[in-house]
């Protein structure tokens, strides 16, 4: 794939414009090649790989919250850059999740191109199928690149997507618990 990828970056080079063969351009069709790949690394993952039988047994029914895991995806409208930060929330059911493992899933869905709604959503169904938890609560404040360097240019407007499930949807109180302990 590496080499498929390098040839066409080339030839969207010489497209644009450029001389492909002037120095700081001959090895940049390869590292094209291999960052788009890295951003893109969530299609060869699957939330097993990443999990990794990281489940623990707790006898705990308390919120947890996991707060500021930064994201950078791409989105499937102009393979531009979102990037900001994701809060998830879980009401366990005597399981709990490697603390680490919620930052590979954020990452897994990330690097695949789709939308902030869509991200969102695949994060939440994700921890709550892993852990069967009573509820998940998820949140994403994401500042969009096609929005600020191109198209409308604005520069200050950012998107904030949730996604509640089970006791989250249900119960007003601990939504709000949630909204007030990531300070929204
Ligand atoms: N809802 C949603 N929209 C997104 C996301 N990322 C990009 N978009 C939007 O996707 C839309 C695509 O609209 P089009 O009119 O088909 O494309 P465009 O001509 O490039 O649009 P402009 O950005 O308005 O110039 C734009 O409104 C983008 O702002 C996202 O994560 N969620
Ligand atoms: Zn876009």
């Amino acid at each position: 794939m590496s080499d498929k990828l390098q040839a066409h970056y080339s030839e969207i080079l010489g497209i644009l414009g450029e001389d492909v063969s002037r120095d700081g351009l001959v090895d940049t069709p390869k590292r094209a090649a291999k960052a788009m790949q890295f951003l893109t690394d969530g299609y060869e993952k699957s939330l097993d790989d990443v999990v990794n039988g990281a489940i623990f047994e707790a006898d705990t029914d308390e919120m947890v919250i996991i707060q500021d895991i930064e994201f950078y995806s791409l989105c499937e409208h102009h393979i531009l850059p979102f990037i900001g930060r994701c809060h998830i929330a879980y009401i366990p059911s005597k399981k709990v999740l490697g603390l680490s493992k919620f930052a590979r899933i954020v990452d897994m869905y990330a690097r695949r191109l789709q939308i902030q709604e869509g991200l969102t959503k695949q994060i939440a169904d994700a921890v709550q199928s892993v852990t069967g938890a009573q509820g998940v609560g998820v949140v994403m404040e994401g500042k969009h690149m096609c929005m600020m360097m191109r198209g409308v240019q604005k520069q200050n407007s950012s998107m904030v997507t949730s996604v509640m499930l089970g006791t989250f949807r249900e119960s007003q109180a601990t939504r709000t618990e949630f909204l007030r302990l990531i300070g929204k």
